[in-house]
């Protein structure tokens, strides 16, 4: 049942944010895994495709203050800060890898931590939007989310992000180790997300699926980019097709990574 298309989330707030980021380079200790990465999330949703250890969650990191970065980032032109607790307290929210639920806790709990930064009675009002946004997760309000499936635990870290209300949704892989129809669900909540006035920003390595839902594209490869533009575009450029979706049966557009790159900004 898709039951995620039929309710609306209204968390979101407004205006949509628009993050620009321009030279980033960021890494591990004096090894550079960025380099002058430069790209822009408008509101909507854009997805940062690539193979393992391209950089895509050392990007993450680096726009949620993680790790230390170079370059500039600005969120609705204003300098994005570089601290954590900052960032967040500017609209951005983080998904990250491994969902970091804390599993000796219930669902509620875990939910009610996403809103900590908000007054009681405004975090009432949240939670009970994220029971209509996510009615699976209010059934299970009072089971340890550490009890739950991969694609439950994964509905649950999305929603307890929603819980901050915030302007800018990061997600790290979000369809990792899920089953076909978890992945078509979670990738479904990220549309819709973004549908209702977040901001989302997604990593993915489900290529096919995640252009499916994006509208726009990045494709990161040992930390440069190799290709953007409109996930559509992308889907149907030989760049795409050859190196992540096998041999194409459709006919191709001979987009080059240059040209993919150039309607990026269109
Ligand atoms: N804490 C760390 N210390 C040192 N090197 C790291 C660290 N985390 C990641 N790296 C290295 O940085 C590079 C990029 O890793 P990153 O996790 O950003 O890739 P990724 O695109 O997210 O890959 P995956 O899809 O496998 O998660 C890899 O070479 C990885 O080994």
């Amino acid at each position: 049942m898709m039951w995620y298309r039929d309710t609306p989330f209204v968390l979101g707030g407004t205006p949509q944010a628009h993050l620009k980021v321009q030279d980033l380079s960021a890494g591990y200790g004096a090894f550079l895994v960025l380099r002058d990465l430069s790209l822009e999330v408008r509101p909507g949703l854009t997805v940062v495709l690539g193979p393992n250890g391209a950089g895509k969650t050392t990007l993450l990191k680096a726009l949620n203050g993680l790790i230390r970065r170079q370059g500039v980032v600005t969120l609705d032109g204003e300098d994005l800060p570089e601290k954590t607790d900052r960032i967040v307290k500017a609209g951005v929210a983080l998904v990250a890898e491994g969902r970091q639920l804390f599993p000796q806790m219930t669902v509620l709990e875990n939910l009610e931590l996403g809103g900590w930064l908000c007054p009681k009675a405004e975090r009432a009002r949240r939670l009970e939007q994220a029971f209509v946004d996510f009615p699976k997760l209010r059934d299970r309000a009072q089971q340890l989310a550490g009890t739950m499936s991969g694609g439950e635990q994964q509905m649950v870290a999305v929603a307890r992000a929603m819980m901050s209300a915030p302007r800018l949704l990061m997600l790290d892989e979000p369809s990792l180790g899920l089953a076909p129809r978890m992945v078509d669900e979670l990738l479904g909540i990220a549309r819709r997300i973004a549908d209702s006035g977040t901001t989302v920003l997604m990593v993915e390595q489900n290529v096919k699926k995640a252009l499916a839902v994006a509208d726009r594209g990045y494709v990161l490869e040992r930390g440069a980019l190799v290709a953007s533009g409109p996930a559509k575009l992308l889907a149907r450029s030989t760049v795409v097709r050859e190196a992540y979706l096998g041999a194409a049966t459709a006919p191709s557009t001979p987009v080059s990574p240059t040209a993919a790159r150039a309607t990026a900004a269109a």
